[in-house]
């Protein structure tokens, strides 16, 4: 016999009410249920035109030739796809110092935006502009002369070389049929350039500028730099991207590539970053915040679903989810055709 009376419940205590149903637990997503339309879905595109290789850290991905392109995305593109972001990933190709097959006019971006815009004409076709694939450091910019004194090995970029050659690179793509060019370098004043490059040759008012405006020096980069052929050749990014812990820098930002021109602000990683995409959307709450969920986090979930730790797809809605609650309207992640499937499934998880 317990010694003490249990008090009723305030009415504001009860909440079961509200959630007990599968339908009434859907209504509590405050209006924001994932869709295809928010998907963009990373894809490599390799120079060796009948490429179709398998990333072996990067599972269910591959490297795609431009012959195959069409085949591989044509039953997307009826399920659903809207949207997609490409990488280039230069095999055979010459690499130097300024990453000239960035813009060659064979690179295989270039092919792969002109084929794409006129055998896809309604799906948004964005590509990433960055030096790493193409330089032969494989760093982000174009090296500063100067020494790095504190340490040999950690390189120093030079930023005002560097923006004016990924302007250049980001009017190439606009020019071969981008609707969005995404630089992804964290190069100081890139935005601005690239914004003025766009203006000045006529695509100010005909291509979407998304910054990856807070990207993270991160470990979940991994596959990625295995299937793009992109990690550096010594050093690390660490002087240009952003330390895990730095949510002011994060913020600066962000507020710096939004009053430079950006349209779309991302967010890069996701998980361990959900802060900054909840300070983005708030800070910048007129721009359309966009989330990577990047290759490593991709691969872990894959990882842990194979081991039986969760359900892949619980975890895939789970996780995709988790950023639309933080604030985010687009989401690239290589879960993209997974998706095209899922939402026309019935919902048994909530
Ligand atoms: N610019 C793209 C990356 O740096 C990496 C993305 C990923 O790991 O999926
Ligand atoms: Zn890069
Ligand atoms: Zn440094």
């Amino acid at each position: 016999m317990s010694s003490f009376t249990v008090a009723p419940l305030e009415i504001s205590s009860v909440l079961h009410g509200g959630y007990h149903h599968p339908v009434a637990r859907r209504y509590q997503n405050n209006g924001r249920n994932l869709t295809k339309g928010m998907f963009m879905y990373p894809i490599f595109i390799s120079d060796d035109p009948d490429a179709e290789e398998i990333v072996a850290t990067l599972p269910g991905q591959k490297r795609w030739g431009i012959n195959k392109l069409e085949g591989f995305i044509a039953p997307l593109v009826q399920k659903g796809l809207k949207s997609v972001i490409l990488f280039g990933v230069p095999m055979k190709m010459e690499k130097d110092a300024r990453g000239s097959p960035a813009d060659d006019p064979q690179t295989p971006v270039i092919l792969a935006l002109q084929l794409l815009s006129k055998k896809f004409p309604q799906l948004f076709l964005a590509c990433d502009v960055c030096l790493c694939e193409y330089t032969d450091h494989g760093h982000c910019g174009i090296m500063s002369e100067l020494p790095n004194p504190l340490h040999s090995n950690m390189p120093t970029l030079d930023a005002e070389k560097s923006a004016p050659r990924i302007a250049e690179v980001a009017l190439a793509y606009a020019r071969a049929g981008a609707h969005c060019v995404a630089p992804s370098d964290m190069m100081d004043g890139r935005i601005r350039s690239i914004k003025l490059a766009l203006m000045e040759n006529g695509y100010g008012n005909r291509v979407t500028l998304m910054s990856y405006a807070a990207k993270f020096a991160s470990g979940l980069y991994g596959p990625f730099r295995d299937a793009a052929g992109s990690a550096p050749m010594y050093g690390n990014r660490k002087c240009y991207q952003l330390p895990p812990n730095a949510r002011g820098l994060a913020r600066r930002a962000i507020k710096r590539d939004a009053a430079e021109g950006a349209d779309i602000l991302m967010v890069k990683p996701t998980l361990p970053y959900l802060d900054i995409v909840s300070d983005c959307a708030t800070l910048e709450p007129d721009h359309p915040c966009a989330v990577y969920q990047v290759s490593g986090e991709y691969a872990m979930i894959v990882a842990g679903a194979e081991k039986g730790i969760y359900d892949l797809k619980q975890m895939a809605f789970e996780t995709c989810e988790g950023f639309v609650r933080a604030g985010a309207s687009i989401i690239l992640s290589y879960f993209t055709p997974q998706f095209l499937d899922w939402l026309d499934e019935e919902r048994t998880d909530l």
